[in-house]
């Protein structure tokens, strides 16, 4: 579904992602763990081509779309939930839905309902600004958005960051769900990783903008978080 190959970024002078390569197999639910500033956001915005690669290729569906745009890549089938989650504040929750509608290939102009679905809170709440939803409550609303989209990979950056420990679960039940049952490929980012081994069924680590290991989750030992993720 996904290939990187041999891809190399830099932030001007600063060289950050090395030569990478990450395989994702169609279905999958990889998690890609590391350090903090080992360059896991930024390979995640050059997935999406929100920066530029130096050089190397990433393949989505067999098709090389390291020079498309943001918004092609979109459309071509990668939802992404940002770090942060950047939903507009001001915005009511159905207007943050919408927002996305327009850059639906088959200019659909309804909310899908499988979000209202997903998350009956956005139903709920769907004319209270985006500003006065919980955390846990935005982070659904930005999945909700991307899901819009009708994706088949969704990139996820760090999505219980800043979210409560009971909503926490919520979040893997989701991603879960939208792996097993409605078989979207999923990659996230994640710092925690008892969330990590709950939600993902494979891992990738990066050290200082390589990847340095990977596999089945049950192989994440206790020497590699030791080596690579300990701090
Ligand atoms: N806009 C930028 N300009 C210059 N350097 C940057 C920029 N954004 C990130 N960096 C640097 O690139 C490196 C990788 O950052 P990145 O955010 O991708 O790491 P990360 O693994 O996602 O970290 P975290 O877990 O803290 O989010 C870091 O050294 C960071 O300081």
């Amino acid at each position: 579904m996904l290939q990187v190959r041999g891809i190399n970024q830099f932030y001007n002078q600063s060289h950050i992602l090395w030569d990478l390569d990450l395989q994702l197999g169609e279905g999958a639910c990889g998690c890609l763990l590391g350090r903090n500033g080992v360059g896991k956001t930024t390979l995640l915005k050059c997935i999406m081509g929100l920066l530029p690669i130096r050089d190397g290729q990433i393949l989505f569906k067999g098709r090389d779309i390291s020079r498309l745009s943001t918004e092609h890549r979109a459309r071509g089938g990668i939802g992404y939930v940002p770090q942060g989650r950047e939903i507009f504040p001001l915005l009511t929750v159905e207007e943050n839905l919408k927002i996305s509608l327009g850059a639906r290939a088959d200019r659909a102009r309804q909310i899908p309902p499988l979000i209202y679905e997903l998350f009956p809170v956005l139903r709920e709440m769907k004319h209270r600004r985006g500003g006065d939803l919980s955390g846990g409550q935005q982070q659904q609303l930005a999945i909700g958005r991307a899901l819009v989209l009708d994706p088949s990979l969704l990139i996820l950056d760090e999505p219980t960051e800043g979210i409560q420990p009971n909503v926490v679960r919520d979040i893997s039940d989701v991603i879960r769900r939208l792996n097993s049952e409605l078989g979207l490929t999923v990659l996230l980012v994640e710092q925690k990783l008892p969330f990590a081994r709950r939600t993902a069924d494979e891992f990738f680590i990066m050290e200082r903008g390589r990847a340095v290991a990977g596999g089945p989750m049950d192989q994440l030992d206790d020497q590699l978080i030791q080596q690579y993720l300990t701090v």
